[in-house]
């Protein structure tokens, strides 16, 4: 079968000799599912001609723990290249096929453009990915993979640590013995048993935070629009709106991400809603609280005191009124930095970036449809069919005539909840789109690519009798409302249909438009979810 579409129409011809039983694979070799994230069509077929013959190249671009570079080595040429300018990085990213950062490194749009197609994925040696546009990597078809379980704890800890350190002054006094001071009266403390924390944001770190407070005697509260009830009560935390959280609240501890919903979310009308006299501590994002409205809530009294790991701008400008407030305490973005959780988001990053090189679906995969392992590895055969009748479909048609509507019906005996079709969606998807456009297509930006070319893909399955040990009979494509450069190819009410299925775990075509209406009679429709047009 064609790859290209310079040699595509010596392949149809071949195609249409013998429409029934042609095998869809041009070697005999299957593809890695390195094919899903592959965002160059070169190093795609580096790829499925034969296992990786040179190594990818790694660019590491902010201090990763040793154990996690070594990782790395085993599979990729790495370049660590800390403190790059975002001209250096956007000069480098085109030699890279994947690059790792921590939450200094702005992975901008240019930096997607620079990369000519070949950066394949970008991992987070952390868990806050608001430093990565994911619009535009999705967009370029660049997974971008994250460590989102490795520093919890350590966050937790550092929102703890810095709870006490605020509540008791402890950087405030240490400065001052350090300064020859005795001033025992001046750093008086409050207290934290018995006071109310309002934890906003009850994902992991936010769970930890609240766990550890119970244990020092705090009443816990929290808020989160999307945690479910039963598992703060499992802690022992009652989920609260915003308003009553911090209405209610003596300390506010921040862990939510930092989202356009989020931004700014603690301003001058939400202090002003806060008990006078509230403490505040973030280690979540600086770009959650308006830093300007802080300022002025410290100076009006309503709020006591703040702890803050992280800033708006890291870091902080020196002259920053936020940082050098005396009844401010801060650090410079710790909260992930221990030894421990250093060393496992090093491991945890580059286990999903050697892995996401490999073709395998990251678990962790923040753009991209989080399909178990298990599921690929059933569908491989699948995918190569699927993309394969996306190519042989669209090459039917005549040039001009748009492709814009395409139906794709899966026949299995498998229960709509037992298939999931999103990865040979996005296969079809780059076969339609690939042989057409310029355009590299992969499970990442396969929706996007479709929705910015106007192309709908509409899916139905048909359910068959019979045994759901194997997940599909048939795939079939049909692209309606177009003409065709052979006649045979096209419906009297101008479709295109083009059908396969895999033989012994290789994929067949196994209709063309004439034998697909007899092979629909003879199928033992159980249930059509949609109603079939023709
Ligand atoms: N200072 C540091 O070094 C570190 C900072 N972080 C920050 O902490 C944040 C939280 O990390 P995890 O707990 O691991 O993430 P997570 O995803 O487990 O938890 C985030 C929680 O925030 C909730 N949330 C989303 N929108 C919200 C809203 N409008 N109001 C209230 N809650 C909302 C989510 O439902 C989720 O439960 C990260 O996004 C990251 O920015 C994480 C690790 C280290
Ligand atoms: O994991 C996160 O979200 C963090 O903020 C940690 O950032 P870092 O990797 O230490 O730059």
């Amino acid at each position: 079968m064609a790859a290209t579409t310079s040699t595509a129409s010596s392949n149809i011809l071949t195609t249409k000799k013998n429409l029934s039983s042609l095998s869809l694979t041009s070697t005999n070799k299957l593809p890695t599912f390195s094919s899903l994230y592959s965002s160059s069509r070169r190093q795609r077929f580096i790829v499925l001609s034969a296992s990786l013959n040179s190594k990818p190249t790694v660019l590491v671009a902010e201090k990763l723990g040793e154990a996690g570079i070594n990782l790395l080595k085993d599979f990729a040429n790495v370049d660590c290249s800390y403190n790059l300018s975002p001209d250096e990085l956007c000069t480098k990213i085109s030699l890279c096929d994947a690059l790792i950062v921590r939450s200094g490194t702005k992975v901008s749009r240019e930096v997607f453009e620079s990369s000519g197609g070949r950066l394949k994925v970008v991992g987070r040696a952390g868990v806050g990915i608001d430093n990565v546009d994911l619009a535009a990597a999705t967009e370029h078809g660049c997974l971008v993979v994250n460590a989102p379980t490795a520093n919890t704890i350590a966050a937790a800890e550092h929102g703890i640590a810095l709870l006490a350190a605020m509540a008791r002054n402890v950087a405030q006094a240490d400065a001052s013995l350090k300064a020859g001071k005795w001033q025992r009266n001046k750093y008086v403390g409050v207290s934290l048993v018995g006071k109310t924390l309002a934890v906003m944001g009850f994902g992991k770190v936010g769970s930890e935070v609240a766990r550890r407070a119970k244990g020092l005697g705090m009443h816990v509260i929290a808020h989160d629009p999307y945690a479910p009830a039963d598992r703060a009560r499992a802690v022992g935390v009652e989920l609260v709106s915003f308003d009553e959280a911090i209405a209610t609240a003596d300390f506010i501890s921040l862990h939510m991400p930092l989202t356009p919903a989020t931004a700014k979310i603690l301003n001058d009308e939400t202090f002003a809603k806060m008990k006078k006299g509230v403490r505040i501590v973030n280690v979540a994002r600086g770009g959650v609280i308006d830093e300007d409205a802080l300022v002025r809530a410290l100076d009006a009294g309503i709020v006591a005191q703040a702890a803050l790991d992280v800033f708006t701008v890291e870091p902080p400008p020196q002259d920053s009124k936020l940082v050098q407030h005396e009844r401010v305490t801060v650090t410079p973005h710790l909260g992930a930095s221990t030894i421990e959780a250093q060393e496992g988001v090093a491991i945890e990053i580059a286990e999903a970036v050697v892995g996401a090189l490999k073709g395998e679906l990251a678990s962790t995969a923040v753009n991209a449809p989080m399909v178990p392992a298990e599921v690929l590895t059933e569908l491989k055969p699948y995918v190569v069919l699927a993309e394969k009748l996306g190519r042989l479909a669209v090459q039917l048609v005549s040039g001009g005539s748009g492709v814009k509507d395409v139906k794709v019906t899966y026949a299995s005996s498998r229960a709509p909840d037992d298939l999931d079709t999103r990865v040979l969606r996005a296969m079809i998807t780059k076969g339609l789109i690939e042989p057409i456009s310029s355009v590299f297509v992969n499970l990442v930006n396969a929706d996007f690519s479709a929705k910015q070319r106007g192309l709908r893909l509409s899916e139905e399955r048909i359910h068959l009798d019979g045994s759901p040990e194997s997940p599909l009979d048939s795939i079939q494509v049909q692209i309606a409302n177009v003409e065709s450069k052979f006649a045979s190819a096209i419906s009297e009410t101008g479709e295109i249909k083009v059908e396969g299925r895999v033989k012994d775990g290789i994929p067949h075509l196994t209709k063309g438009r004439k034998r697909i209406r007899r092979a629909e009679c003879q199928c033992q429709l159980h249930e059509c979810r949609k109603d079939r047009s023709t």
